[in-house]
């Protein structure tokens, strides 16, 4: 959807000719709005559409859609099959159990690593390479959230929209040590799942441009298990 901008803010008659021509081209210039019902599959329209609404079940058909959606940054690899956005939030889930750290509520990061890529449904899932941007990734993933909590998953049960709105929030912008501890496995899985592939790929594949997440891990307990994750790959490209 655009919007065209048709009334010129100021009037055109004072500003030189050559910045006229341009402001010609500016006023038609068309703001794409990214809107999450527009991304929603026609058969989850017709769900909620329909007499027998069930919001249970258009929800669950929009989560389906985690499942089938491969990681962008494998795809732009060219690893194929590779893993799905539903494989990689699984697996942060039950890295999420094995917190030692007595501080940190383990369930609250499993609740978060379950919803912290749920927008990507819709959204997709984007790198922080994609000329998209972090701004308009950021304004597509919340408006798909705040959609799906108030759409699909409050008319059948408010509070459950609230936490997982509240989950989301609490990883999108990293209000707590759970969240931070999510940051970071985010990044760890994503890096075990880069060594499968390098030896999978007999370490003929170059996925060096992965490991710099290592800087972006935080905690004492996730940074240990990436420094050890990464002497074993220094050994295997050694051997
Ligand atoms: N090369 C890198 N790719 C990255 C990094 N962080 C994420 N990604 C890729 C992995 C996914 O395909 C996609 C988004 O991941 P999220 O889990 O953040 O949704 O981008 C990185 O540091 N380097
Ligand atoms: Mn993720």
């Amino acid at each position: 959807m655009f919007i065209k901008l048709t009334k010129s803010p100021f009037s055109l008659t004072k500003l030189p000719f050559r910045l006229i021509k341009s402001f010609h081209f500016a006023r038609t210039m068309a703001i794409s709005v990214w809107r999450p019902e527009d991304h929603v599959p026609q058969e989850v329209k017709d769900l909620l559409s329909s007499p027998g609404q069930n919001h249970v079940l258009a929800f669950l058909h929009i989560v389906q859609l985690l499942k089938t959606q491969r990681r962008t940054g494998w795809l732009d690899h060219n690893i194929s099959p590779c893993e799905s956005i539903a494989d990689h939030m699984y697996r942060m889930g039950i890295t999420s159990m094995l917190i030692k750290d007595p501080k940190v509520n383990r369930d609250k990061c499993v609740r978060i690593a379950m919803v912290h890529d749920i927008a990507e449904a819709l959204v997709g899932d984007i790198t922080p390479f994609d000329p998209v941007g972090k701004e308009e990734k950021h304004h597509r993933e919340l408006a798909t959230i705040q959609y799906l909590c108030e759409e699909l998953i409050k008319p059948y049960n408010a509070q459950a929209a609230q936490e997982i709105m509240e989950d989301w929030l609490a990883y999108e912008n990293i209000t707590s040590l759970e969240a931070r501890y999510v940051k970071d496995i985010d990044k760890f899985e994503m890096l075990v799942q880069c060594f499968e592939y390098e030896k999978k790929a007999g370490g003929k594949r170059d996925l060096d441009g992965f490991w710099n997440a290592i800087n972006s891990i935080k905690t004492e307990e996730v940074q240990s298990w990436a420094q050890d994750l990464l002497q074993k790959r220094e050994q295997f490209y050694k051997q």
